[in-house]
């Protein structure tokens, strides 16, 4: 079967040739004579008829004639002859040659000669703008084409500008033509010796153009690449607000560095490839556009050999320089090869000394070197004959186009000075072809690439909608009722993260929520924060549902310090403020001295405006710790959740915070999570978490009773169950109300 589609190109090159040998002698009947043109065009259609039946019943037939490529150049073949004829009698030239000689073997050969550079230009380049290459299919397309629908709606706004832009490119580049034009007109000047006024024109006219084409092609780069910048600074913003916006599972799936690569990189090759490349086929295609235009106007015929020639000098050149690239990666390979020898012969140096193997090494590594010039001669021939192919090929448009115009300017078609401009057209039409076929599909990919952003500003965030109360007087009474939670979604038992758990933290009241590792506790805090929604059960402020109130409401009136708090690199009075930037001075400073920061802060080198550093840096854990409480109290929250936030103070300052937690719970309800007993003993209502529920709660005294778990962890910080973390170091101004508790207080519970 694989044999047979070989022979099916001989095949119907062998019914070629006969079908057009008997339209040959048809035309000579009686009959066909006096209708030379019945007999092209329906010649060609019988021709198209036949090949085709071919193509679709031959069973050993080659699939890409079937294809739309195939087709598309049987069509050229069969049709190109009565189109090109007819067009010359549309136009009252000679047809009488053609006509009666276009089924010659010459005019057949010409025929798929020319087929063939359509099938090149066609496959090569043409198709680049519309199918090429697509594996991913229908959807990239697709994707590509909304994706610039996207991008053009960001560029409405600056719709004149690109208009201007537009105008500008097409004015600077017809100003480009006029030295070639000029030019030309000189060499007529010159062998025609016509008035010096007509060389003066030329030279002035030249230069006034070129000049203004210059002067426009800087104001249109300034003002497009303006435009771009603000279409790119107004995408960006748009793509870190469409982030911010989204829920906090999706921050836990998403690592940063592909966040900040989306809002960073994605958008700068976007946009560099839409300031640069687009510009670039602005540019080319307009003088593209312009050199067609002046070299169909000096010379039709020549364009035409132009335009044949040109996919004949960039395949050839393409295929020596494949075969040079094959080469050098092979020589890149063996050098490779030679270093590993080197590197491992160097590495186990005491092996090959000891068994005296230097000589064997040596005689490896000459081998390698060996095959490494036997291709790099062959690399060296390769790219030689690659420029070499490059230039000849070159060269060979260039001879035929001179000759070819040389010969039209014997016969009078065109002046001298025409065939000087075309030549210097045709040097620029060959690069604008070439930078438009290079620019383009890096234009299309970059709108490609953008679908990664625009997949982030169309992510709809997986968060209720925010509700509408805000009430002006909050008390700040929260009841969670049999609330399950799972982070994958799953209600599955042993996915379950929370089993039913039902709690209340009281207002006026500080309630203290602890348990051992991983039992759920800092999930409660996300669950009030809204981070995340139960898959079950309820949470009550109040009395309403939580899902009722405003969100920006909750984040006022909820204030929250986790162990992990996070300062800003700025200044304290900043990171202080955060959120609440109306904040006077005199709340900053009450804040701070209730978090018993304000004596260390103002002992720092600027005081509140010194700066805390990358993520606090500047400053040690527990001054950290208490900048972050400054900043949660700064709010006057209602609710205050203090997640492990105090673990990391010392003694002094553990009193003096919780003696201001005292206080403040007067007026609002906090919530405690700490595995410190010295804390938690104190605080008004315990609650113990184990494995996701709730299993005891009550007074400090109430659990001890109970002698369970909560019992059980006092009883392990007393027997030093878990490693100390500060032995006595708290002797030393420990405050008097502080003073003879237990042992179990300085020690830390993990
Ligand atoms: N973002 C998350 N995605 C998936 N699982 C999580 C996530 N955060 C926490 N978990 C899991 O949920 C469980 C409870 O974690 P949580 O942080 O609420 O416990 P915890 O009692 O506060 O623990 P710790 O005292 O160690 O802070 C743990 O098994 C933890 O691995």
């Amino acid at each position: 079967m694989q044999k047979m589609s070989y022979f099916f190109p001989l095949l119907s090159f062998s019914l070629d040739v006969c079908v057009m040998h008997a339209i040959r002698l048809a035309q000579l009947s009686p009959l066909l004579i006096p209708h030379p043109f019945i007999t092209l065009w329906g010649g060609a259609l019988t021709r198209a008829s036949i090949l085709t039946f071919l193509t679709f019943t031959y069973s050993g037939g080659v699939a890409w004639m079937r294809s739309f490529e195939g087709l598309q150049s049987l069509g050229v073949l069969c049709f190109h002859f009565p189109v090109y004829i007819s067009l010359l009698w549309f136009l009252g030239k000679s047809t009488v040659e053609e006509l009666w000689g276009w089924h010659s073997w010459e005019w057949m050969l010409q025929g798929y000669a020319v087929t063939a550079v359509s099938w090149l230009y066609w496959s090569q380049y043409v198709s680049l703008f519309f199918t090429k290459k697509k594996p991913s299919g229908k959807k990239t397309e697709l994707d590509s084409s909304s994706s610039l629908k996207r991008l053009m709606g960001y560029m409405k706004p600056y719709f004149f500008r690109f208009v201007l832009v537009l105008i500008l490119v097409v004015l600077s580049s017809y100003g480009e033509m006029a030295i070639p034009q000029y030019t030309g007109r000189m060499a007529d000047w010159i062998i025609s010796e016509e008035a010096p006024d007509a060389f003066t024109q030329a030279i002035t006219m030249m230069t006034l153009m070129t000049m203004a084409s210059a002067v426009l092609e800087f104001v249109c780069d300034l003002m497009y690449n303006i435009t771009m910048s603000l279409i790119h600074t107004s995408v960006q913003g748009a793509v870190f607000q469409a982030v911010l916006k989204q829920e906090i599972a999706f921050f836990d799936a998403t690592p940063t560095g592909e966040l900040v690569s989306r809002i960073t990189t994605d958008t700068n090759d976007v946009s560099e490839a839409l300031s640069e490349k687009l510009s670039l086929v602005m540019w080319y295609t307009a003088r593209f556009g312009f050199l067609f235009y002046f070299m169909m106007s000096q010379s039709w015929k020549m364009t035409l050999l132009t335009c044949m020639g040109l996919p004949i000098i960039w395949v050839i050149p393409e295929l020596t320089g494949h075969f040079h690239q094959t080469i050098a990666v092979k020589v890149q390979e063996s050098l490779a090869k030679a270093n590993q020898v080197a590197t491992e012969t160097f590495s186990c140096m005491k092996t090959v000394r000891s068994f005296a193997n230097e000589d064997g090494e040596t005689e490896k590594y000459r081998k390698c070197m060996e095959d490494t010039y036997s291709l790099n001669k062959k690399e060296a021939v390769a790219y030689a004959a690659s420029t070499c192919a490059n230039s000849m090929t070159t060269l060979a448009l260039k001879v035929c186009i001179l000759y070819y115009g040389g010969t039209l300017v014997t016969r009078g078609s065109v002046s001298s000075g025409d065939l000087v401009s075309f030549v210097l057209y045709e040097l620029q039409f060959a690069s604008a072809v070439e930078s438009v076929m290079r620019y383009y599909p890096e234009v299309k990919k970059a709108i490609g690439a953008s679908e990664k952003i625009f997949e982030y500003l169309d992510r709809k965030p997986k968060i209720p909608p925010s509700g509408s109360l805000a009430p002006e007087n909050l008390s700040g009474h929260i009841r969670f009722k049999n609330v399950r939670f799972s982070y994958s979604g799953k209600t599955e038992e042993n996915n379950l993260v929370l089993k039913d758990v039902s709690l209340e933290v009281k207002p006026g009241q500080i309630t203290a929520l602890v348990g051992l590792n991983r039992s759920g506790k800092t999930t409660c805090v996300k669950l009030l924060e809204r981070f995340y929604q139960p898959q079950a059960g309820e949470i009550l402020l109040d009395g309403e549902p939580l899902l009722s109130y405003k969100d920006q409401f909750l984040r006022q009136k909820i204030a929250v310090v986790s162990q992990d708090c996070v300062l800003f690199a700025r200044s304290v009075r900043e990171n202080i403020k955060y959120g609440c930037e109306g904040a006077s001075d005199k709340e900053m400073y009450q804040a701070a001295e209730q978090a018993s920061a304000h004596k260390f802060i103002s002992e720092l080198s600027k005081g509140y405006d010194t700066d805390a550093g990358e993520k606090g840096g500047q400053v040690s854990g527990g001054q950290k710790q208490r900048i972050a409480i400054a900043r949660a109290l700064i709010k006057k929250p209602k609710i205050l959740i203090l997640d492990n936030a105090t673990s990391d103070l010392d003694t002094e300052n553990e009193y003096q915070v919780h003696e201001a937690l005292t206080k403040l719970a007067k007026s609002c309800s906090v919530l405690m999570i700490s595995n410190k007993m010295s804390i938690v003993e104190k605080a008004n209502h315990i609650i113990v978490l184990n494995n996701g529920a709730v299993t005891e709660e009550g007074s400090h005294e109430e659990l001890m009773k109970k002698s369970g778990h909560y019992a059980e962890m006092v009883k392990k910080q007393e027997t030093g169950f878990n490693r100390p973390r500060e032995e006595g170091g708290a002797e030393h101004g420990r405050p008097p109300s502080l003073m003879g508790l237990h042992s179990h207080q300085c020690i830390y519970f993990y």
